[in-house]
């Protein structure tokens, strides 16, 4: 029997007396986008962390591909296979394109420090070989970040710095990519633009899969094949967007968040 890529069972945390994530069931399959949505302070960067292994859950369970992966510290975590963006950038604005992308493949090469130090030629070979990786992986995602390899990051426009975070997160060839509010800061076209890389990457490698937290209905509306509603730590609705956003705890929760924002 297959196993879904992804599955998260009662995952809960507890911060001193606020239960942050409490008892979330998810499921994410191959070659599948999951938007999770929710009001502010819901409970989504949280669940992010805690599948990525930033937080330890106080409950719950989590496998990939079946294997328990429960407890498993951050970077074994991401050498198993799930790599992730952040709401805020974590690009090294003083390196260039190129060498962000090859700090992402750090999980996927062998040679270590010693290596560099005791067998310098195969330290050396192995890089150039990830170097040429690198680039044919940014002009795959997109020819005009290519185009701009040796510059430095920070001198990106935001939409680009998000295309460059995810080629990043593709470099370390991840079977799950969590994708952090992608859109924030983005005009229409930009998020069109981000909608067309994400299905051009899943087009390019069958079985990856997108998790992504986002605020944008547009792009909830019709990046996703499904969506998770997460509202007080606790998962209230899966499925569909067009019936999930019909359903009446879905539009309180949104509601709700709304009235706070008129108070
Ligand atoms: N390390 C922490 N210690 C204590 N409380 C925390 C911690 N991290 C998150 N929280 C709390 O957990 C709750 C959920 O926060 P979280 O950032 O996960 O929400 P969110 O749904 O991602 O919100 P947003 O959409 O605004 O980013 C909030 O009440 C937050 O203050």
């Amino acid at each position: 029997m297959s196993h879904p890529l992804l599955e998260v069972r009662g995952l809960s945390i507890r911060f001193g007396g606020l239960v942050a994530v409490a008892e979330v069931d998810l499921t994410l399959n191959h070659s599948e986008v999951v938007c999770i949505i929710g009001p502010n302070g819901a409970g989504k960067s949280t669940l992010f962390n805690l599948i990525s292994g930033i937080y330890r859950p106080t409950h719950g369970s989590m496998k990939l591909e079946g294997k328990d992966i429960t407890g498993w510290p951050a970077h074994r975590i991401a050498a198993a296979g799930i790599a992730r963006t952040f709401q805020s950038s974590r690009l090294f604005n003083d390196l260039t394109l190129l060498d962000n992308v090859l700090i992402g493949m750090h999980t996927r090469t062998r040679s270590g420090v010693f290596d560099a130090l005791l067998r310098p030629a195969t330290a050396r070979a192995e890089l150039e070989a990830a170097a040429v990786r690198a680039g044919e992986l940014l002009h795959a995602v997109s020819p005009q970040l290519h185009a701009r390899r040796h510059t430095l990051a920070g001198a990106l426009p935001q939409a680009d710095r998000r295309r460059l975070e995810i080629v990043r997160a593709l470099a370390s060839e991840p079977r799950v990519i969590m994708l952090d509010e992608p859109s924030s800061g983005m005009d229409d076209r930009d998020t069109d633009g981000l909608m067309a890389d994400v299905r051009r990457v899943m087009a390019e490698r069958p079985g990856l899969s997108f998790l992504i937290i986002e605020h944008d209905m547009r792009l909830v509306a019709a990046l996703p094949d499904r969506v998770a509603v997460i509202d007080y730590g606790r998962k209230i609705a899966d499925g569909d967007f067009s019936q999930v956003r019909l359903m009446p705890r879905v539009q309180e929760a949104y509601l709700g968040q709304k009235a706070a924002h008129h108070a």
